[in-house]
C-alpha cells in the first residue's frame, strides 16, 4: 500500500490517472522525520566565539557539531560525515575561531574542490565575525586561480584563514615556503609564517577527492603537513562531508595518518519520499543493432518537472550535462506552453558559469517564487542554500551514491517541516536499470568510499620529486609514503640525489609545472576552441584519440563544441563551437598484454587475477548517435596506435565448462563481451569512477592465458585503484552484474544492459542470455557451489 506522505500526495496528484504503485515507479519508500539532538557548548569555547554563533541564531550546537569541534580541539584529525544541510560548518568553525581568538598568530587554511564553495564559506565566516572585534584581524580570504595578484600579496602577508583548492596550494603555497621551494615558486619563503602558526586544515567535501585527483589531493596534503612541521607547527586536519563512507577511513588515507570519524547526525530532517523511476521503450524507436530505446531521462525529467511545477511544488532538476539541462528546461516550458501558460516563465535552466552569485540570485529567485522550477547541472549541488525546496528530481544517477545523497540533500532544506520528494528517472544505461531495480544497492548501502590510489607510481613520483625540491625528503617519510622503490627509481634516473640532510632533486629539477592535479598523468593535450582562443581543457593524451578526435563532439561546462583537428605531436586539439544534435563516440580496437601477475584466485574451473598489463588502443572511427538515441551513422577514423601501463583485473574460465552451459564456440564471443560490458557498466557500484575511467577487453582464447578471459582494466597511467577495487570486491560486482543484465526488460540486449556507448566494436557480436549464463556461473563458482 502507498504511503501518504507529502511525497507521495505530490507524485499522485502530478500523475493523477496513473497511479503511483504501477508504471515507470520501480520503488517508493518514506525516510521518516527526524528531530534534533543538542549538546551544550564544550566548556573551552571562548565566550566571543558562543556569542557570534548566539547572535547568528544558532543557540546551541547539536550533537555531532560537538563532538567534531571536540576531538579538533584535542589535536585529533577528525572526519564529520553527516547529511546534507546539518551545520558540518559549525563543526570547523567552532575549534578554528577559538583558536584564532586565544592566539592571534593561529592561522588555518580551508580546501574545497570548488572555488564557488570556497566563496560560499568565506561569506558565511565573514557574516559570523562581522562587526566583532575579537575577529577583526582574521580577514579571511580567498587564494585561487581568481585572485588578482595585488590581493594574493595582501592575503599572504595578512590574512590568517585562507580559503583555497588543493591545486592552488600544490603550486602557489607550498613552493613559497622556503627557499628551496622549486624554481616555479615566485613567493618563494613568504608562506613561511602562515605555516609556521598552522593550526587547522579544512578538507571540506572530502568525498570529491577520488581517483586521479583523489590520488594528487592525497600526496599535496602530504606535502602540507610535512611542510608545516618543518616550520615548527603541527595542524590538525578537520575533513567534512555529506556522503562518505567510514569517514575515518577515508580521512587517515587520504591523509596518510590516523584520524577519528563522527557520524551521528543531530540535526533535524523533514520526511523524504524517494521514487525510483524507469522510463518506457519508446514504441517504433531503435539504436545500434536495432536495439529498443528508452525514452530519455531528459525528456521524462522534463514532463514531471512541468508536472510538479503545475502543483506548485518548487523543485531542482539535476541532469549530466548543460546541454541536456537546457533541453529540459525547455520541455517542461513547451509542455506548461499548452497546459499551464502563465507558468512557463516560472522554470528556468541554470546556465551560468557556476558563480556564488549567479547561485545567490537564482536562490533567492525560488525563494520568492518568481521561479518555481530549475533545471541544472551539478553545479548547484555543494554549497547551495535553498529554503523551502518541495521536490528534486534526478535525471539519470549521477555516478556516485555520493552525489546521489548530494542531490537529493538540496531538498527539504526547510526547518519547520523540511518534507519532500526525490525521484530518480534512469537513463538508458546498465548501471542505472540495476538501481532502479535494485533499491536496497542505493538507499541501504552506505555511500561507497572514495577510491584513489597515492602509491601509483606515476603519481607519486612527481610529487616526491615536488617535496624534494620543497623541502629535503627523509627516510621516515619515504617509508610512510612507501615510496621506496619509487625514490630508488628517481634516484637511478638521476632526478633525486641523498646527501647527508635526506634526498635532493638533481639540479635544474623543476616538477611543480609538470603535475596537473585534475587531469590526467603524462602528456596532456590542449583543447582550444579556434573561434576565441580560449583554453577549454586538457585531456591525457592517451586518451585524446578517443575523446577529442576529428568530429568529436566535447562538453565543457555544459557547452558544446566541435573538434576540427587532433595534433598529437603539437599537443593540441582544435574546436568550434557548435550545438549539434547528436553526440560521438569512438570505436576503437584494443589489445591487452599482461606484463605482471599481482595476485590471483582460483574457484573451481574460474581464475580471477590483478595484473600489470599494457593496453594497445587504436580508434578505427566515430559513431553519431541522435539524442534520441537513434544512431545517425558510423564514420571511419585512422589514428597512431598508442599504449597504456596500467593495471587490470582479469578473470578465465575453461571453454569446455563454457560449452556444458551451452555457450559453445560460435556463443562464446557474445557471452564475454556481453558480460564484459555489463560489468564495466557496473563497476561504479563499488569503485567511485565513471564507466569512462576504465575499459575492457574480452576474447575467446588471450596468448597470455591460453583461455576465454575478460579483462576489466583502469584508463589511467599506472592505475587509479579502480581495478583493484573491482579485484577485490569481485564476487559483488559479478552478482551485481548479472543482476542488471537480468532485471532488463528488452528481449536481446540493449544500453539499458549489454551496449555499451564506448564499444570499439559497434556493439556485436553480443548475446545477452549467454552473459547471463556465465555471470551466473561465475558466482555460483564463487560461492563453492
Ligand atoms: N546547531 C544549530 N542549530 C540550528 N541551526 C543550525 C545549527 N547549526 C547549523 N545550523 C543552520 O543549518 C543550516 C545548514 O548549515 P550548513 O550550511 O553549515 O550545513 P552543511 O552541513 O555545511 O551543508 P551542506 O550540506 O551544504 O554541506 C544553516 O542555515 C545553519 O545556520
Amino acid at each position: 500500500m502507498t504511503p501518504h506522505t507529502f511525497g507521495t500526495d505530490l507524485l499522485r496528484r502530478s500523475l493523477a490517472g496513473t497511479g503511483t504503485d504501477s508504471g515507470p515507479i520501480t520503488h517508493l519508500s518514506v525516510i521518516p522525520t527526524r528531530t534534533a539532538r543538542f549538546a551544550e557548548w564544550p566548556e573551552w569555547v571562548d565566550d566571543a566565539v558562543r556569542e557570534a554563533f548566539i547572535d547568528s541564531g544558532i543557540d546551541r550546537p547539536w550533537i555531532h557539531q560537538a563532538q567534531a569541534a571536540q576531538h579538533a580541539a584535542a589535536g585529533r584529525h577528525v572526519a564529520i560525515s553527516t547529511g546534507t544541510a546539518s551545520g558540518k560548518s559549525l563543526a570547523y568553525q567552532l575549534p578554528i575561531l577559538d583558536a584564532m581568538v586565544r592566539d592571534q598568530r593561529s592561522t588555518a587554511l580551508y580546501l574545497a574542490p570548488t572555488k564557488a564553495l570556497g566563496a560560499d564559506q568565506i561569506r558565511a565566516v565573514t557574516s559570523l565575525i562581522a562587526g566583532r572585534p575579537a575577529f577583526s584581524h582574521l580577514a579571511p580570504c580567498a587564494y585561487d586561480g581568481d585572485t588578482d595578484p595585488e590581493i594574493r600579496h595582501w592575503a599572504r602577508m595578512h590574512s590568517r584563514w585562507i580559503f583555497t583548492n588543493p591545486d592552488m596550494l600544490h603550486i602557489g603555497i607550498l613552493t613559497g615556503v622556503f627557499a628551496g621551494g622549486g624554481a616555479a615558486g615566485p613567493t618563494r619563503g613568504q608562506w613561511r609564517g602562515f605555516l609556521r602558526n598552522l593550526r587547522y586544515i579544512v578538507v571540506d567535501e572530502c568525498h570529491h577527492y577520488r581517483g586521479v585527483f583523489g590520488a594528487h589531493t592525497a600526496l599535496v596534503l602530504r606535502r602540507l603537513l610535512r611542510l608545516a612541521r618543518a616550520c615548527g607547527s603541527d595542524p590538525t586536519v578537520i575533513a567534512a562531508s555529506a556522503t562518505v563512507a567510514d569517514p575515518a577511513a577515508a580521512l587517515t588515507r587520504l591523509i596518510g595518518e590516523p584520524a577519528v570519524g563522527v557520524t551521528d547526525d543531530g540535526s533535524p530532517r523533514g520526511e523524504r519520499t524517494i521514487a525510483l523511476w524507469e522510463p518506457d521503450f519508446v514504441p517504433g524507436v531503435t539504436g545500434e543493432n536495432d536495439a529498443p530505446v528508452r525514452r530519455s531521462a531528459g525528456a521524462e525529467s522534463a514532463r514531471l518537472l512541468a508536472d510538479f511545477v503545475i502543483e506548485g511544488a518548487r523543485t531542482l532538476c539535476f541532469g549530466r550535462s548543460r546541454r541536456g539541462v537546457e533541453i529540459t528546461a525547455l520541455g517542461a516550458r513547451e509542455a506548461l506552453s499548452h497546459s499551464a501558460p502563465d507558468l512557463v516563465d516560472k522554470v528556468a535552466a541554470y546556465r551560468a558559469g557556476y558563480l556564488a552569485d549567479d547561485r545567490r540570485r537564482l536562490e533567492q529567485q525560488i525563494s520568492e517564487g518568481e521561479l518555481v522550477g530549475v533545471a541544472t547541472t551539478n553545479a548547484l549541488e555543494l554549497g547551495v542554500d535553498i529554503s523551502g525546496l518541495d521536490a528534486v528530481i534526478i535525471a539519470g544517477y549521477p555516478g556516485t551514491v555520493a552525489s546521489f545523497w548530494q542531490q537529493a540533500g538540496r531538498a527539504g532544506r526547510q526547518r519547520t517541516s523540511g518534507d519532500a520528494l526525490v525521484v530518480l528517472v534512469a537513463r538508458d544505461d546498465p548501471l542505472d536499470t540495476y538501481l532502479v531495480h535494485h533499491p536496497s544497492a542505493l538507499l541501504d548501502t552506505p555511500v561507497e568510499a572514495p577510491v584513489f590510489d597515492p602509491r601509483n607510481p606515476y603519481i607519486l613520483g612527481p610529487h616526491l620529486l615536488c617535496a624534494a625540491t620543497e623541502f629535503p625528503l627523509q627516510d621516515t617519510e619515504i617509508d610512510a609514503w612507501g615510496a621506496r622503490d619509487t625514490v630508488d627509481e628517481l634516484t637511478a634516473q638521476g632526478l633525486l640525489r641523498r646527501r647527508k640532510a635526506g634526498w635532493y632533486p638533481a639540479a635544474g629539477v623543476d616538477p611543480h609545472g609538470d603535475i596537473d592535479i585534475r587531469g590526467g598523468i603524462g602528456g596532456q593535450i590542449l583543447i582550444i576552441d579556434q573561434t576565441t582562443s580560449e583554453l577549454l581543457g586538457t585531456v591525457d593524451s592517451g586518451r585524446a584519440p578517443s575523446s577529442v578526435h576529428p568530429g568529436a563532439v566535447h562538453i565543457h561546462q555544459g557547452r558544446s563544441y566541435v573538434v576540427d583537428e587532433l595534433d598529437l605531436d603539437d599537443g593540441l586539439a582544435l574546436a568550434h563551437p557548435e550545438e549539434p544534435d547528436w553526440t560521438t563516440s569512438a570505436r576503437e580496437t584494443t589489445e591487452v598484454v599482461i606484463t605482471e601477475i599481482i595476485d590471483q584466485a582460483t574457484h573451481g574451473p574460474l581464475t580471477v587475477a590483478l595484473a600489470d598489463v599494457d593496453v594497445t588502443h587504436q580508434v578505427v572511427g566515430y559513431l553519431r548517435t541522435l539524442l534520441s538515441g537513434e544512431v545517425l551513422d558510423a564514420v571511419a577514423l585512422d589514428m597512431p596506435r598508442h599504449t597504456l601501463h596500467t593495471r587490470a583485473v582479469l578473470y578465465t574460465l575453461p571453454d569446455d565448462e563454457l560449452a556444458a552451459l551451452g555457450i559453445d564456440a560460435t556463443r562464446l564471443p557474445g557471452a564475454l563481451h556481453a558480460a564484459e560490458h555489463a560489468a564495466i557498466g557496473l563497476l561504479p557500484l563499488i569503485a567511485t569512477c565513471d564507466r569512462w575511467d576504465i575499459g575492457g577487453l574480452s576474447t575467446s582464447s588471450h596468448p597470455d592465458t591460453g583461455l576465454p578471459t575478460v579483462f576489466v582494466y583502469d584508463g589511467h597511467l599506472g592505475g587509479a585503484g579502480f581495478a583493484e577495487r573491482g579485484y577485490t570486491e569481485f564476487a559483488t560486482w559479478i552478482a551485481a552484474t548479472r543482476d542488471a543484465v537480468r532485471a532488463c526488460g528488452c528481449d536481446n540486449g540493449c544500453p539499458s544492459c549489454v551496449q555499451s556507448p564506448k564499444c570499439g566494436n559497434g556493439n556485436d557480436p553480443l548475446d545477452k542470455a549467454g552473459a547471463v549464463q556465465t555471470l551466473s556461473a561465475i558466482t555460483g563458482w564463487l560461492s563453492g557451489t
